[in-house]
């Protein structure tokens, strides 16, 4: 194993408590809000997931980079993580197919990481006292200077980022001879999103987060999808207003995560900001009209208010969350349109909920 000389570094919460780690390389500072996923593989596809945009990432898994890079294995063309907070990075990986290591591809990121932080305590931290605003730095000797500059970075709660990480241009993903063609509002979509609809025989063209409805519909698709993505889905007024369009004209819409809370906004269901937030691959889900239970891919830190969606009467929740009964999925009575706060593309999975794209294209053959 080469040796590597690593600077010390920390993590400081917006409340002041501190935790030591190392650099694995890089020096400097990073800011965002501390979260943490309890997955134990797929850590290129969270890096890259652009849901995560302006997020301190912690990682409960033990060994983060042990199996390396992959080309293919990424969510977007770039880290979307604003930070790396773990445990043991392994610079040596091991796997055959590997293109590269997480330190290179990280490095090529720019994006710093530090490692040998007790994430076990600091996890439980965030979960006792919620998420918050943190900063990582190798800048350790500069405390007060960090507390001030982390006091200038606005709060999670009503943040609208999904401007920072949509396409500039639309663009087409997918066989333009296939069956179906889908319209889908990029607030930060997942590729892996895009594959599942592609291998359904869709076409899609991929618009940018403030395309109106108009622009949506001149594709002259089959149906609609609404994406993904980060911050908080309040300020998304113009893709609130898609949704309620293609709503009222009972056209086939399908809405992942933040595109379910932008559904759910759009028919009059506030959302609140989660204690802590969902981020794992093994959250257990209840299909209420299958009864049947599902295992899933989670990242969110918002959700749709339960109260009101039980209380309005155009609207059934479909799905349950398992462990705090917050809502994970709802469908519009007598509209085409349903959405989860989960993840049914994740990769590498669990894949007990991919029947959902089946679902969204037979509402759309159906149509
Ligand atoms: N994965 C997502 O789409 C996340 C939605 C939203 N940004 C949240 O944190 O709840």
């Amino acid at each position: 194993m080469k040796y590597k000389k690593r600077n010390k570094a920390l993590v400081l919460l917006a409340d002041g408590t501190i935790f030591y780690g190392k650099s694995i390389g890089k020096e400097g500072t990073a800011f965002g809000e501390v979260c943490f996923n309890t997955g134990a593989t797929g850590y290129q596809e969270i890096f890259t997931d652009p849901s995560y945009y302006g997020q301190l990432m912690v990682t409960t898994n033990v060994h983060i980079g042990n199996y390396g890079a992959h080309k293919d294995e990424v969510e977007s063309n770039s880290v979307k993580i604003s930070g790396l907070i773990c445990r043991n990075f392994c610079f040596e990986y091991s796997r055959a197919s590997a293109t590269e290591s997480l330190e290179n591809f990280l490095e090529a990121n720019n994006i710093l990481a530090i490692s040998d932080v007790d994430t076990r305590a600091l996890v439980s931290y965030i979960r006792d006292n919620g998420a918050m605003n943190a900063v990582i730095s190798t800048d350790i000797n500069n405390i007060e200077g960090l507390k001030k500059q982390l006091d200038e970075v606005p709060s999670m709660e009503g943040l609208e980022l999904a401007s920072q990480v949509s396409t500039k241009e639309p663009y087409y993903f997918g066989n333009e001879n296939a069956k179906y063609k889908i319209s889908a509002l990029d607030i930060g979509i997942k590729t892996n999103i895009l594959k599942n609809l592609a291998k359904r025989d869709a076409y899609i063209k991929v618009f940018p987060y403030n395309a109106s409805f108009e622009d949506l519909e001149a594709f002259k698709p089959d149906g609609y999808f609404l994406s993904n993505g980060p911050g908080d889905p309040e300020p998304l007024k113009e893709a609130q207003d898609v949704a309620k369009e293609i709503i009222k004209r009972d056209l086939p819409l399908f809405g992942i995560c933040l595109g379910h809370q932008v559904i759910a906004l759009s028919q009059g269901i506030s959302s609140y900001k989660m204690h802590h937030g969902h981020r794992g691959i093994n959250h257990p889900v209840k299909n209420l009209i299958t009864g049947k239970g599902e295992i899933t891919s989670q990242n969110h830190g918002f959700a749709i208010n339960r109260e009101e969606t039980e209380a309005n009467s155009d609207i059934e929740i479909t799905h349950l969350h398992l462990n705090d009964n917050t809502v994970a999925g709802i469908r519009i009575k007598d509209k085409n349109c349903f959405s989860v706060q989960y993840h049914p593309e994740a990769s590498p999975g669990p894949h007990d909920s991919s029947y959902l794209f089946d679902q969204f294209i037979e509402n759309i053959s159906k149509n």
